[in-house]
Order: structure tokens, then sequence, then C-alpha cells
């Protein structure tokens, strides 16, 4: 029988996606996200100690939702089943679907996720259009879920009576759910349901810390000394990272002054963050090649060489769930609408009371609860997500919305340095303001203005723009020191099993350089100088199966279903584009940078506002003083062209095909 507690993991057909969920247990302690985990930081009381305070907008709702009535934390009730991983479950969600709870629809059970075969993307595509038009977004104040206060009192001294209590209670809960029938929970049963949730964690707490006490018992014993060298070097390296940071130049509004100041008083300093520095000093360079050009790191960690053996057996003791680590917060009360189209993903999970690593290498999936690592095969994972309960799973990207109309981007000093010279350049008013940095929890944001605020149920498309997505830079590291990535493999093997050379199938990984421009030919990257990375529709549907989207009728197909094949919002883009043209003509930074991995980010909605912003600026370089780019031509290894407004032309174009095409059916 499976645990009322919930599980869940987001994925969008083949691909991870991030997407804030709302967690149970996290609303249960009314803490924020945040996972943090080493040996050092065991038990995770500890850790938790310093990750108190909610946040201010979300401290606000959940006064308002503790003052909810029942039929909402009936509701709350039954959104904990929602998300089991079991098939019967998935029947029951959608059973609850209809009997008018609410749904999800980005969240995907583990179940299925794991279950998911390759799908034809132009298959995928077009039913996706269409049940877009049947699905509702969901309101704002249903991503909050706050606790009910904890009954006072009611001590029961035999464990045994107790425990058998508890597992009524939850199995009486969830008959409640599976009857779907309107039940009006009283404030008695609500404390009844919430405390039996409370007592069975501390059950299960208390059995994962008798597995972690032997668990940590034989690493010690293997790799003491080795593990406090690392722990030393670890502690070094973040330092000299702080060091190293170069402060940005003062920003023309002044807030930068602010900011700045803020950091020296607290984050910069060089002590680290007593839980999070050795985590985050990894994860800022694993998640995002835009911070460094590359993504070293993360090549590092899916990289599978011919000591493979030898290391696994090291990171196995110590290393190889903390090296992955990606870290952010999310705000359980993010709006529906906001998403995070593209970026760097990477699989992650995490729970407040256990600390939980899950991700992938070519020898199969690789969990770390607290201290125990579990090698495990895809089908077993949803199974070990049960036992363990309450594990989050979900992806992180690099951006994520904040609060006042902003989104905050992992700070990456090439992209802030470009930002900073874009806010007084003809292009400023298609760039989202730029409010300069701010460190939270120890990691370094870029502010920017969220570019969906206002926008009611927006429709979003992200487009890469230029004729290539990888820097010359890249091609020369590449030859130097070509790391294997076994993830980019997989997903190369997902959409094109026959891509991969014998050699790579045989190595199960390939070079980011050659993943990177096989997804440039193998979408309209190349030949049409930009591709469609992904679309979120008005329901907050998202699609991303764009790899095989390449020739210009797949892509004016595309953009009418984007547009829903509204004229006034294709002419809408096709003018703002024309004036990007403009505006581009009279930059002396367009005229002095290679935008390279740069992106077009479209956005309307249903009250027909439409706008395009350049975003993305991480690969973004200033080109030799040697060097005049003209951003018009085929691009040759050494001429340094980005092809951007070959990519600006064809898009220019392929509206205007499109227009044409709407006019002619409406
Ligand atoms: N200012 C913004 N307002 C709203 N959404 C944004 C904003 N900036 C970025 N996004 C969302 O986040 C996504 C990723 O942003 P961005 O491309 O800057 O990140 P990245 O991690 O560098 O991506 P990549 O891996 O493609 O280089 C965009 O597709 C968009 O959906
Ligand atoms: O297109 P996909 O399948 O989403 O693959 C990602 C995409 O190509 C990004 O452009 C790239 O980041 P950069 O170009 O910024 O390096 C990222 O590399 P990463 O995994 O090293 O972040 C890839 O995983």
């Amino acid at each position: 029988m499976s645990s009322i507690y919930s599980s869940v993991i987001f994925r969008y057909g083949l691909s991870n996606f991030v997407y804030p969920i709302r967690f149970s247990s996290r609303a249960q302690n009314n803490k924020t996200g945040v996972l943090s985990i080493s040996e050092e930081n065991f038990p995770p009381s500890g850790f938790m100690k310093d990750l108190d305070s909610p946040p201010g907008r979300m401290s606000t709702l959940s006064e308002k939702r503790n003052n909810g009535s029942d039929g909402e934390s009936m509701r709350d009730a039954i959104e904990e089943r929602i998300f089991d991983f079991s098939p019967s479950s998935i029947n029951q969600s959608n059973h609850i679907k209809k009997t008018g709870f609410r749904a999800r629809p980005k969240l995907a059970s583990a179940h299925a996720v794991l279950s998911s075969k390759l799908e034809d993307p132009v298959n995928m595509q077009t039913n996706a259009y269409e049940e877009a038009e049947d699905m509702k977004p969901e309101p704002l104040e249903h991503f909050c879920m706050d606790p009910l206060p904890i009954p006072a009192g009611e001590t029961t001294k035999d464990k045994d009576i107790e425990e058998q209590k508890v597992k009524e209670r939850v199995t009486a809960s969830e008959n409640l759910v599976e009857e779907g029938s309107k039940v009006v929970l009283n404030a008695a049963t609500r404390k009844s349901l919430w405390r039996s949730k409370i007592e069975l964690r501390e059950r299960l707490k208390e059995g994962m810390r008798g597995r972690l006490e032997a668990s940590l018992e034989s690493i010690d014993e293997g790799n003491e000394g080795d593990f406090s060298n690392k722990r030393l070097h670890r502690k070094k390296s973040w330092g000299s990272r702080q060091r190293n940071t170069q402060p940005l130049g003062s920003s023309r509004d002044g807030e930068h002054y602010v900011e700045e100041s803020m950091e020296k008083d607290g984050e910069e300093e060089l002590v680290p963050h007593p839980v999070l520095s050795r985590v985050l000093f990894h994860s800022s360079t694993s998640s995002s090649s835009s911070f460094n050009n590359s993504s070293a790191e993360s090549d590092e960690v899916f990289s599978e060489n011919e000591d493979t053996v030898a290391r696994r057996q090291t990171m196995r003791k110590c290393r190889s769930w903390r090296t992955f680590l990606t870290m952010m917060q999310w705000s359980k009360c993010t709006p529906s609408s906001w998403i995070q189209l593209a970026g760097h993903q990477g699989i992650q999970d995490f729970d407040p009371d256990h600390t939980f690593t899950f991700y992938q290498n070519p020898s199969g999936y690789r969990c770390k609860i607290d201290l125990c690592i579990y090698f495990v095969s895809a089908l077993s994972v949803s199974s070990i997500l049960k036992t363990e309960n309450e594990f989050c799973m979900f992806c992180l990207g690099n951006v994520r919305l904040s609060e006042g109309g902003e989104v905050l981007k992992r700070f990456c000093e090439v992209e802030a340095i470009c930002l900073q010279a874009l806010m007084s350049d003809a292009l400023c008013q298609f760039v989202p303001h730029y409010f300069g940095h701010i460190s939270q929890d120890g990691e370094r944001y870029i502010r920017l203005k969220d570019l969906l605020s206002g926008l009611k149920n927006p429709v979003i498309m992200d487009c890469k723009m230029g004729v290539r997505t990888y820097q010359e830079e890249e091609i020369i590291k590449a030859r130097s020191n070509a790391s294997i990535r076994s993830d980019m493999y997989q997903k190369m093997v997902k959409v094109d099993p026959a891509a991969p050379t014998a050699e790579e199938h045989a190595q199960k990984g390939v070079t980011k350089l050659r993943y990177l421009q096989w997804r440039d030919d193998s979408s309209s990257t190349s030949s049409l100088g930009f591709r469609i990375e992904g679309i979120v529709m008005g329901n907050g549907k998202v699609l991303r199966e764009f790899y095989k989207t390449r020739t210009e009728a797949q892509v004016t197909e595309t953009l009418l279903n984007f547009t829903r094949r509204q004229v006034h919002i294709l002419e809408a883009y096709e003018s703002r584009l024309q004036a990007l043209n403009e505006a581009l003509k009279e930059s002396s930074f367009f005229n002095r940078h290679e935008i390279i991995g740069s992106s077009l980010l479209f956005v309307h909605d249903c009250s027909s506002k439409a706008n395009i912003w350049m975003i993305d600026f991480g690969k973004t370089i200033p080109t030799p003083v040697d060097v005049q780019l003209r951003h018009d031509v085929p691009w040759v290894e050494g001429n340094r062209e980005d092809g951007y407004l070959i990519g600006l032309t064809s898009l220019i174009t392929l509206l205007g095909e499109a227009i044409k095409q709407a006019g002619e059916q409406s």
C-alpha cells in the first residue's frame, strides 16, 4: 500500500524540465527548498536550522492558507494522493481530475516518466497543441499549502500501538480520497491527519538514522584520510573562488550599490557558509556552462573514461553525489504561468528532512539518500521513492522567479558584463532590464525584469539564435581535452538512435562539442540560423521536442501552432523583429560582440499583448580587436561569425509566410 506522502517528478516528454513544484513536506515544515547534503552536514537538523526563514511572500500566503476553509484543507489532503507513483494512483489522479479536484498538467508521476517512450516529436506537438485548448491554467493560490497547527499534548508510550494508529489514520485518509466523495473534514480530523503524517515521518527518520550510522561507519573506515584532504581542498577552493570574483561596475540606477554592500556585509566573507559552501562551490560550476563557457564541472561528472571504475569507486565513497549538486531555492508559491523554458537542466531531488540526490550515468540511475548510495535501474527508482517517501524530484535550471516582477538567474560574469553594457546600448529596449546582482544563501544571481509579469496566461517561445551554439574556444578545448558526456549521448540516442558513431555507442558518451554540433545540424540552427528551443502554451503546457524541427515548412507550421494562427499576433511579432533588425544596425554592442547561444523570447497572451526579448548572454563575448563581424555570412572556423542576422532574416521571412497562410485560411 502506498503512502499518502507525495513524491513527484517533473518531466515533459523525453526531457527533464524545470518547474516549481508544491512540496508537501516543505509546506508542512514551512521551509524553503534547499538541498544541502554531505557527510559533515548530517544530521539534517543541522542543515535545516539555516533554512528556517521562509521568503516574505511565502509567509504572507502561509497566513492566508492557515485561515483557509476546511474545503481547502480537504483539497490539500487529496493532493497528497495525486502524486502517488503506482499505476492505480495515476488512474486515481485522473479520476480526481474528473471529479473536480485540481489537475497539475505539468507534473507527471515518476512511473509515467520512467516508462516514457520515444514519441514522434511532430505527433506529440500536434497533440499537445490540441490538448492545450482543453486545459485550464491553475490559479496562483493552488501552489500554496501551509501546515495546520500540530496539536499539542497527546503522547503515546507504546510505539507499536502508536505506529499502528498512524497507519490506520493514513489508510483512512487515503480511503477518503479514493472514494472521491466530497467529504468535509472538520478541524479535529485535519489535525489528526496532519499529526499522523508528522508521526510517520518521524518513524521514517529514525529508520533512516540507523542506516545512516551504519553507512557512515563504512565510509569513515574506508576513506577517512582521503576524505579530510578533499574537504580541506574544497574549503580552500571555495575561498579562492570568492576572492577571485570581480565586482561589476556600478549600475546606472544605483540599485547595484546596495547589492554590493550587502555582499560585503555578509555573503562575500571568506568564511564559507557553514552548510552550503562546499555544495555551492560545486553547484555553481556544475550546472551551467554559462558560468565558465564550458561546463567543465558537468563534463567531468558525466565523463566516462579509462579510469571510470577507479573513479566510481572513489565517487561511491565520498564524491559522486556531491559533485553533481545543483542548488537553488524555489518558492512553492510560484505562479503557474512562470516557467523556465530553456536552459541547463539536471535531475535534482530534495527533501527537507532527508538529503537526497538522484542522477544518471551510463550504468544506470544512482541515488544518494542521506549517506546511502543506491545504484538502481530506472524501473526501481519509483519504488525507492515510494519506500523513502516525501522525496521531491525535480529539475533545475539557472533561472527562477523572484519577487517584485524580477527573475534571478545564476550569476555569470560574462552575462552580467553584457547586460551592463546593453543597458546603455541601442538594444536596451529589447533586453530585460538588468537590476544588478544579488547574493542569496551563498549564491550570486543576476536580477532581471520578469518578462512574463503582467501577462495573462502567457504563451512563450524560446528561439536560440545563430548558425552555431558553441564558441570557437569550445572547439579548441574539445581538441585538447574532450571529456565524454554520457547524458548528452543519452539525449542523442533518444532522439535518433542512429546518430552516434560506433565508437560513441561503445563508450556510451559523446563530447559536448559533438552533441552541440549534432543539435545544430539536426535542428534548423545550421541551415536557418535559429532554432525553436521550446514553447509554453497558455495553459502551461510545455513543448520541448523540437530537436528535429529543421525545415522551413516545419518551422512555419510551429509558428502557426504557437500563435494559434492569430494574424494580429504574428504581425506584432514580425514588426517587433523588424524593429530589432533596425536597432541592431545602430548597436555598438552588436558590432563588437560574437553572440552565441543567445535567445529571442517570444511572449504573447490572451489579451493580445505580444513582445520579443533578447535573453541569455552567457556565451556572448567581445570579438578580438582585429575582427569585424558581419553577422550575416556563414561561419567557418576562425571567422567568428555567429550568423545572428541570418537567423533574424529567416525568422522574419517565416513569420511572413505564416501570416500569409493564416490569412488564407481565415
Ligand atoms: N527575464 C526573464 N523573464 C522571464 N523568463 C525568463 C527570463 N530570462 C529567462 N527566462 C526563462 O528562462 C529560460 C532560460 O533562460 P536563459 O536562456 O537565459 O538560461 P540559460 O540557463 O543560460 O539557458 P541555456 O542553457 O539555453 O544557455 C528562458 O527560455 C525563459 O523561459
Ligand atoms: O539543447 P539541449 O539538449 O537542452 O542541451 C543543452 C543545450 O545545448 C545548451 O545550449 C547547453 O548549454 P551551453 O550551450 O550554455 O553550454 C547545454 O550544455 P550543458 O549540459 O553543459 O549545460 C546542453 O545540455
